[in-house]
């Protein structure tokens, strides 16, 4: 099983390409990588910002595409509307499912989507996307809407399923609720996927790792709701077990799903 994940290299290890191919190869997948920005960063901050050229980017993706038998792709940090175009005019061609994190601010602040690439992500990127899975200040950025309640959330998905996505993960790390509960719908189908909120400061790469667990699941031939509530399985345990490095928001713990054995609650309900 070949995946490949779009983005940008983090430096120190936790978020970006490193996260999403940590988590492939705990997940037993082959990580094929197209970077598309390096940034120089560590837990903490993201202190510079090197983007990767359009051109290039769309050679790297070529390149690995015409070569390897991908079985799912995801995207992380694109960064401009130029390096969404080039990947957009390329995936187009495709048929691989694409799962869209729509990474758009780093934990500590820091810009890793300009602003003028929101629309480009919208209209290139989320008709192509099998799985967009935002947070809920993303997901305002991509629907214009303010997101209080629950109501509000599913309200936020229904438009992001009405641009393109076929399915929609609300992730619950930045909500104030007891549990962290992420919210997923389909054109068919709506459940949530609750785990305990842990009281945790290492959670630098926390929706790299889920996204990049869904799109491996997809690799291993999983549904795409099995692979969505495995994902949130992985990221739970590897926000459970912290490594503890770094002197700032540490990195999640990509070792714990396998030391754990994967054994691990979701509660999954019905939305
Ligand atoms: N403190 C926590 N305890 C348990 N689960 C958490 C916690 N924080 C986040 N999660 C889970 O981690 C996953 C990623 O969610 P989150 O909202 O943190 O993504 P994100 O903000 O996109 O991450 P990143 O900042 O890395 O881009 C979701 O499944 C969410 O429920
Ligand atoms: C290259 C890259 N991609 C994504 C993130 C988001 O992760 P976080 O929000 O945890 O900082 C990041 N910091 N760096």
């Amino acid at each position: 099983m070949i995946s490949l994940t779009i983005a940008g290299s983090d430096s120190g290890g936790g978020a970006g390409i490193q996260a999403d191919i940590k988590t492939f190869q705990e997940l037993g997948v082959f990580g094929t990588t197209v970077i598309t920005a390096l940034t120089d960063q560590n837990t903490k901050g993201v202190h510079g910002v090197f983007k990767v050229t359009p051109q290039f980017v769309q050679q790297q993706l070529s390149s690995v595409l015409e070569d390897f038998s991908i079985k799912s792709i995801k995207t992380g940090m694109l960064y401009s509307a130029e390096i969404i175009e080039a990947a957009a005019a390329v995936l187009r061609e495709q048929k691989i499912p694409l799962v869209l994190d729509p990474v758009m601010i780093a934990k500590g602040g820091e810009k890793l989507l300009q602003n003028s690439a929101v629309e480009a992500l919208i209209e290139q990127l989320l008709p192509l996307t099998t799985i967009c899975t935002p947070n809920i200040p993303e997901a305002e950025v991509l629907t214009g809407m303010s997101i209080k309640d629950s109501k509000d959330m599913e309200r936020a998905a229904r438009s992001i399923l009405q641009m393109g996505s076929d399915w929609v993960v609300i992730k619950g790390g930045h909500t104030g609720e007891k549990d962290a509960v992420d919210r997923v719908y389909g054109h068919d189908a709506a459940f949530t996927m609750t785990t305990p909120r842990k009281k945790t400061d290492h959670t630098h790469g926390t929706g790299c790792t889920f996204s990049a667990a869904i799109t491996a699941n997809i690799a291993k031939g999983y549904t795409i709701p099995e692979a969505i509530i495995e994902a949130k399985k992985f990221v739970h345990l590897a926000i459970s077990y912290p490594l503890f490095i770094g002197s700032g928001k540490g990195p999640t713990n990509h070792f714990a799903f396998n030391q754990q054995k994967g054994v691990c609650e979701v509660v999954v309900n019905e939305a």
